[in-house]
């Protein structure tokens, strides 16, 4: 049975700040009882942020990263390196500092493969992404158990990168190439729902007032094809962490 809990905080900024003290200190939690642990990361600028204020926090440094592997929730099917991936901007907010500084090993980002030469498309890219996710699961799974997966929510409902009213909603499989997404770039690569609800935790992300009428939606279980964040479960536990704007549409 998963329990759900939402937080509400007073501003973005004390968002971000809450939800990376609460990061570290669920990292600190996991790896009193297992390793590695597996978390799975989200892109917009909430979930950046949060990256940026761990990054930032004394708490980082109670971390063993050599015993952490992530992931991402979802990814623009851009080259490496593009300033729009969110490999790039979790890199520059974090990742590149855990790994010079803090013993995270480099081959323990398993990002997204990017667009290039070989990798022509979205597809091609999930198919990728999901054997790596495969090598990394425990017997008989196609996924690792994530500790915590985190995603942002769009104002039209969207988690990673699954969208309304969109075929990916009900993709099969763990990953999907995404097409025609409303929110640029048109191409992406993205956890389906089965891969979602492996993680031990889900934590949906959203500030501003312009998510509180889909955040209610989904906290009311609205149909996914119109709030698909209604069906970003956690197995054990699903933390909803807004701010006030985002909570203001709340029953
Ligand atoms: O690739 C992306 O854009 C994200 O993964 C996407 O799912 C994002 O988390 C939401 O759109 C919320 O973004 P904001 O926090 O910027 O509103």
């Amino acid at each position: 049975m998963s329990t759900r809990l939402v937080v509400v905080h007073p501003d973005p900024e004390v968002l971000a700040e809450a939800a990376a003290a609460r990061l570290l200190t669920r990292l600190l939690d996991v790896q009193s009882v297992r390793r590695p642990a597996h978390l799975v990361l989200t892109g917009g600028t909430v979930g950046i942020r949060t990256l940026a204020a761990a990054a930032a926090s004394p708490l980082r440094t109670a971390v063993d990263w050599s015993g952490v592997h992530l992931w991402w929730g979802d990814e623009r099917f851009l080259a490496a390196g593009d300033a729009e991936r969110n490999e790039t901007q979790a890199r520059e907010a974090l990742l590149d500092d855990l790994v010079a500084t803090s013993g995270l090993p480099a081959e323990n980002i398993h990002a997204v493969p990017p667009r290039d030469d070989e990798v022509g498309t979205p597809e091609q890219a999930a198919a990728l992404y999901a054997a790596e996710l495969a090598r990394f699961a425990p017997d008989g799974a196609s996924t690792p158990a994530f500790d915590v997966l985190l995603l942002g929510m769009g104002p039209d409902g969207h988690v990673a990168s699954l969208f309304p009213e969109h075929p990916a909603l009900e993709a099969p499989g763990w990953t999907v190439g995404v097409h025609g997404s409303p929110k640029p770039p048109a191409e992406r690569v993205s956890l389906t729902f089965a891969a979602i609800g492996r993680a031990e935790e889900v934590w949906v992300v959203a500030a501003g007032a312009e998510k509180a009428e889909r955040a209610a939606a989904a906290l009311a279980d609205g149909p996914v094809t119109t709030v698909p964040a209604v069906r970003a479960v956690g197995r054990h536990r699903t933390l909803w962490l807004l701010d006030v704007a985002a909570a203001a549409d709340r029953g």
